[in-house]
């Protein structure tokens, strides 16, 4: 093809895959069997090993850890491979646009057994314009069927990859046998030639995963004439930098030549021999003084230099320069161009255990202005051991684990079960649970809500801090108003489990429990006067019967048939009727009654008097048992005048005589302490010189024990209650003091 027809031609020598050609049409019945020999199938439906790494990477279902056991698996490789050895035929051989006239058997069926690769790379194998312009020859098939018909005659080999870029071909066999083990197969071809992009020069090229070895084979064309070397070196960087293989793996970047562990590169690279006469070369030639012709080749001296092809090795040339012939003979080159005899065609290699166990030209082959030329390389390749390889793969998850647990918080509690031990009403008792962070991250903790609970612990405990680093927890246990009515009737008890959960960590369970000893405060009046011991002294059992019954009596309406009249009669100072009367002896002359708070001590000693009935006579000062007093109302379950009532009673608040209607029909225990009450206030007013307390004092107090009332009411009814509430006490005190006013007392 002359250089003015390519001037027009089409790039047709990109970097496409469309360039690559595996041809099976139009083309004779004995290349049609041929046809039926290529074993592309195979490779398509080979089906890797799990150790082969490339399958591993390539696989996109992995996640994160899975990609660590794919690194930690290729970094340990050596476990689980060991060393096989493999025959891989290279051959290349410049056709000159020639059709393949004679056997090609003497150059590939050169060896004494047959090898298990054949690696064929052809260039101007079609010099046509039609094959420059259009990348399409029917030559291909030809020397496809030329090769395949010299392949050794004692193996069975299917061909594996066919790739062409206008005359340079490279054909990839395999014995049939080691098919399954081929994956990742791809190609991909770069022209370098006119306008450094036309396919007349460049390279075609492999690569495939062979059991764990990945290989990479490169046919290339490189720039003609001696004086062109540096292009030559030139086109040998932009090969390397231009193919690049796509990965299935389509997120992982593409694999360049040098990323294989096997590089194998063969064809007509052009190198001459240079500064020597061509009668110098061809006497030196027939001296068979090749070593001293080898140190006028150009690659050789380019790859002293290191300009190129750096970390190839080319095994030592014992054959005749290659080019250039007559074509039909071996005589060097009569034509009026006279071509200096050169060593044009080569093959190298770049990797690990690779031995060559022959590097010959074949002189008989004369279709060509070039000899063939073929190297038998022994290869050796990573192959899985399925036991180590399983062996392996374990220890790295094994490893991996490790790791992951070491990476999760982790802490150590000083306990996990705490036991509080005679909790008492409105008694503080608090424990301490140390959390020490032992893990290797730091971690965060927060009590959780257990499954269907709305907070991480019951009403009457707390942990203190809820959530933070490492720190000492305080356990505290307070039972208060609301928490004591459910633990005093035996409908709760103090028993929790706290969920301290780590953030990314595990769960740790804290038990809590302890024995809750029932009181006056936070029990019900009906309950309390059934009662005909202490509290304290009475069989858990025997309470939460009481209150079983209480609650039955009510739901009849016949409770007042059991508690009528109780309140009344004389004590024995150890019932806990005696406890509530107790409460209201408080004198009467007491200055600022209700005004200064008791003593926290003082009111634990009355809480115990009256629990236990151990004394007559309540301890503490008056205005200790007044809070005590306050507290035991604010602690019932169910009101003096229980809720039921509380409509009625906001409604009549003007009303005395409505009032007193209301009264009479309390249950009897609630009317009985309602009247106590009020008697006491009574009490109280006619003592106003003394304790300075009036009406209007006793009107705010109201606002204190508007539980009488309202203890639970929600805050929005207080609000409204609250007045009311005021003056219906008030009212009920006004009409009381007034009545006795009346009878003279
Ligand atoms: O692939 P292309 O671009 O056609 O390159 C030609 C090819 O390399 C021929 O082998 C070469 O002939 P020789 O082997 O005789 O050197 C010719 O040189 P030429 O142009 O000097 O004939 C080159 O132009």
């Amino acid at each position: 093809m002359k250089k003015s027809e390519r001037a027009h031609a089409a790039d047709n020598s990109g970097h496409k895959k469309e360039d690559e050609r595996t041809r099976g049409d139009g083309v004779h019945e004995s290349q049609e069997r041929v046809k039926s020999e290529v074993r592309d199938d195979l490779i398509r439906n080979s089906q890797p090993i799990l150790a082969n790494k490339s399958q591993m990477l390539g696989m996109p279902q992995f996640g994160l850890r899975d990609n660590l056991i794919k690194c930690e698996l290729l970094k340990n490789e050596d476990a689980y491979t060991y060393i096989k050895n493999y025959s891989f035929f290279l051959g290349t051989y410049n056709v000159n646009g020639q059709n393949p006239k004679e056997s090609l058997s003497p150059w590939l069926a050169s060896t004494a057994t047959p090898p298990d690769f054949y690696l064929v790379g052809f260039q101007e194998l079609d010099l046509s314009k039609e094959a420059f312009l259009f990348n399409d020859t029917p030559k291909e098939p030809e020397w496809m069927l030329a090769v395949y018909k010299g392949l050794h005659p004692d193996a069975k080999y299917a061909l594996v990859k066919l790739v062409r870029l206008v005359g340079i071909m490279l054909l990839f066999y395999v014995k049939a046998e080691h098919a399954a083990h081929i994956s990742e197969m791809e190609a991909e071809t770069v022209g370098t030639g006119v306008m450094g992009r036309m396919g007349n020069k460049g390279a075609v090229a492999i690569r495939f995963q062979f059991h764990n070895s990945d290989i990479c084979v490169v046919n290339s064309h490189l720039a003609a004439h001696t004086e062109e070397f540096e292009r030559r070196n030139q086109d040998f960087k932009d090969i390397c930098r231009r193919i690049q293989f796509r990965q299935d793996d389509l997120t992982l970047p593409p694999l360049a030549i040098m990323k294989h562990n096997v590089v194998l590169w063969l064809g007509d690279l052009n190198y001459r021999i240079s500064d020597l006469e061509v009668d110098h070369v061809k006497d030196l030639i027939a001296k068979k003084d090749f070593e001293t012709l080898y140190n006028h080749d150009q690659l050789k001296r380019q790859m002293d230099e290191e300009v190129v092809f750096v970390g190839f090795t080319e095994g030592e040339i014992d054959f005749q320069p290659t080019y250039k012939y007559d074509t039909g003979s071996d005589q060097w080159d009569t034509s009026e161009k006279c071509r200096v005899p050169a060593w044009c065609d080569r093959i190298l290699w770049r990797g690990k255990n690779i031995k060559q166990l022959h590097y010959q030209s074949h002189m008989t082959l004369k279709t060509s202005d070039h000899k063939p030329v073929s190297s038998l390389l022994e290869i050796g390749i990573k192959v899985v051991n399925e036991e180590s390889y399983k062996r392996t793969f374990e220890e790295i998850v094994r490893h991996i684990d490790r790791m992951e647990n070491d990476c999760i918080p982790s802490v150590s509690l000083s306990e996990r079960e705490f036991f509080f031990q005679d909790v008492k009403f409105m008694q503080h008792q608090a424990k301490t649970v140390s959390v020490y962070n032992d893990g290797q991250v730091p971690c965060q903790f927060e009590f959780i809500p257990k499954l269907d609970e709305p907070t991480y612990c019951k009403p009457w405990l707390t942990a203190n801090p809820a959530k933070g680093t490492s720190v000492d927890i305080d356990l505290e246990v307070f039972v208060n108003r609301s928490t004591a009515p459910e633990l005093n009737s035996g409908q709760q008890q103090l028993e929790d489990i706290l969920v301290l959960h780590l953030e990314r960590g595990k769960d740790y369970f804290i038990s809590v429990t302890g024995n809750y000893l029932p009181s006056c405060f936070g029990s019900s009046l009906s309950t309390l006067c059934l009662l005909r011991e202490p509290i304290q002294d009475m069989p858990l059992e025997t309470i939460r019967e009481l209150v079983r019954s209480c609650h039955f009596y009510k739901s009849t309406a016949i409770s007042d048939r059991f508690t009528d009249s109780y309140i009344f009669e004389p004590f024995h100072p150890r019932t806990v009727k005696a406890a509530i009367v107790k409460l209201l002896t408080i004198s009467v002359l007491q200055e600022e009654l209700f005004q200064q708070p008791g003593l926290r001590g003082e009111f634990e000693e009355i809480r115990d008097c009256l629990d236990t009935g151990s004394l007559d006579t309540l301890p503490g000062s008056n205005h200790s048992v007044a809070e005590a007093l306050l507290l035991f109302l604010d602690a019932l379950p169910d009101p003096v005048i229980p809720f039921s009532f509380y409509p009625q009673c906001l409604d009549c608040c003007s009303d005395s005589s409505r009032c007193r209607q209301i009264i009479s029909v309390l249950p009897q225990c609630h009317k009985n302490v309602f009247n106590y009450l009020i008697a006491f206030l009574q009490e109280l007013l006619k003592h106003s010189a003394h304790n300075r307390l009036d009406v209007s004092i006793l009107g705010r107090l109201t606002i204190h024990i508007h539980c009488l009332f309202l203890c639970t009411l929600s805050a929005d009814l207080e609000s409204a209650g609250q007045f009311q509430t005021q003056r219906f006490i008030l009212h009920k005190t006004h009409s009381v003091l007034s009545e006795d006013e009346q009878n003279g007392k």
